[in-house]
């Protein structure tokens, strides 16, 4: 017992120990690789780790082998007994719990999995941790709170690996009829930050929220909306007789919808939109045209600010394939989106100096609260990557609107140039508008009118990138209210 006290105090003081050292590479670039030592001394504290925790199951490499082959087996070697080593904490953390286990450690699981979560959108592609994953998510099908505990930390790292979140989503959908409220806010937060958009789970988590909501929070129902929201769910109930619709939902007139948690309005208010309108003719750049005003205003950000918010993405890893969001056209159709977006909404982005600098940039110019500023979002393009016609304005189906009201304006910021003929304008067809992205520059437009109005005219694409330069910019978009702080690590 009392070695076992001393097992947990040294492991605590270990953990301790790696999140200071984990913190350090933002600060001083070069030291990465310091942060795996206190990370492998944290797993091989963890108390109920394995004995047999340190196997690789290899034999050591043999001394005659050619160095360069040797340094790669040994790195191999090292790359399977971590992963092994991570594996069994997960498995620790989250089966076979029973009522005397100890509260899932969810800094822990994120750090686990933000070990496999590949620089970008692209899939994970751990064998270990597929298989592992794979087995284990059965294993859970009972135990709601670790099942919210791994889909969120999951979905903090964004780990893209399809076949676990699929199996994560038909537990869901079969199993979880006894979550509970605020578990399935975590489920709904953690798949909406996947960008999950089946039709089953959805209509799932909203039908058991329906018995649920009076046990929620305000911030709780704020969060549940907003999911359902992005993923391009409105947050109503299917009522009797209603059939499953294709993904997005369209507006359905021929059902009457049991309501969670009502629609919104699309019309913003009147003075704040028009004090909008004002801002956006008073500002200092370009004006591209009169009315609707639409303004480039150059020198927004330095290429070193532009430069250290690509960073900060890469690093955070926060690349997740755009596509799968539900965009809208102004007549309400799908809007094919092929790039790739990083949301930096984590409460740590909102203290970095770039993001600060753009905030503050656009509360300033537009006269707005900071608070109406929404997460910034950077977009990147590849060659041959689009985002084809659609409005920035949400309709009322879209819970979002439940959050800070309307997007009444959209500063898009270009972090870079594009040379020539390679492509990627921001084009408003209506409007008779081309411009070509220019780094540094805020392209600055309304998406209501003076009365609050949404407005079609304003509907535009990002056309095709046409060269190997990579397209990236930023979307700020102001809300007519301020809205509530996001989730997430
Ligand atoms: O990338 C662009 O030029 C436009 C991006 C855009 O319209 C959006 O992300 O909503
Ligand atoms: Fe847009």
């Amino acid at each position: 017992m009392a070695l076992g006290h001393q097992r947990r105090a040294s492991f605590l003081a270990l953990a301790a120990l790696a999140a200071v050292f984990s913190l350090l590479p933002r600060y001083i670039p070069d030291i990465a690789w310091v942060t795996t030592v206190p990370f492998q001394l944290l797993l091989s504290a963890r108390p109920y780790a394995s004995p047999r925790r340190t196997e690789t199951g290899m034999r050591s490499a043999p001394s005659d082998l050619d160095p360069a082959v040797a340094e790669k087996l040994k790195a191999a070697q090292e790359r399977i007994s971590q992963a092994k080593q991570a594996m069994a904490v997960l498995r620790n953390e989250l089966c076979g719990r029973n009522f005397f286990s100890p509260e899932i450690d969810r800094s822990l699981l994120i750090e686990v999995l933000r070990l496999f979560a590949p620089e970008s959108a692209k899939p994970m592609r751990e064998p270990i941790l597929q298989k592992e994953l794979i087995n284990m998510i059965p294993d859970m099908r009972q135990d709601t709170e670790a099942l919210a505990a791994l889909i969120n930390a999951m979905a903090t790292v964004r780990l893209a690996y399809e076949p676990a979140w699929q199996l994560l989503a038909d537990v869901v959908v079969e199993e979880c009829s006894s979550a509970s409220g605020r578990q399935l806010v975590a489920f709904a937060w953690a798949f909406a930050t996947a960008g999950e958009p089946r039709q089953d789970l959805w209509t799932a988590l909203k039908s058991m929220m329906a018995g649920k909501r009076k046990e929620l929070s305000a911030e709780e129902r704020v969060t549940f909306a907003w999911s359902c929201a992005e993923v391009g769910q409105h947050a109503l109930l299917p009522g009797p007789g209603d059939r499953p619709h294709p993904q997005p939902t369209p507006p359905d007139t021929t059902s009457r919808p049991t309501e969670l948690f009502g629609e919104a309005s699309e019309v913003a208010a009147e003075k704040e939109s028009r004090a909008m309108l004002e801002a956006i003719r008073n500002l200092d750049g370009k004006h591209l045209l009169k009315n609707p005003p639409v303004v480039l205003v150059p020198d927004v950000v330095t290429p070193e600010q532009s430069q250290e918010l690509i960073r900060l993405a890469d690093e955070s890893k926060l690349w997740w394939q755009s596509s799968r969001r539900g965009a809208r056209t102004a007549a309400g159709e799908d809007a094919l989106r092929t790039s790739s977006s990083a949301v930096l909404s984590a409460p740590r982005m909102f203290q970095e100096p770039p993001v600060k600098a753009i905030r503050s940039w656009a509360s300033q110019v537009l006269k707005v609260p900071e608070d109406t500023v929404e997460a910034l979002q950077l977009v990147r393009y590849q060659k041959g990557e689009q985002y084809s016609t659609h409005v920035d304005w949400g309709r009322k189906q879209d819970a979002s609107l439940w959050l800070g009201g309307q997007r009444t304006a959209t500063a898009l910021i270009y972090l870079n140039t594009l040379p020539k003929d390679c492509g990627g304008e921001t084009s408003f067809e209506r409007l008779g508008i081309q411009v070509s992205p220019q780094a540094g520059a805020a392209l600055v437009w309304p998406n209501v009118d003076s009365s609050g109005r949404p407005q079609d005219l304003v509907e535009h694409r990002a056309m095709p990138v046409l060269c190997e330069t990579q397209k990236y910019a930023v979307n700020v978009w102001i809300r007519e209210k301020p809205l509530p702080a996001y989730r997430g690590d």
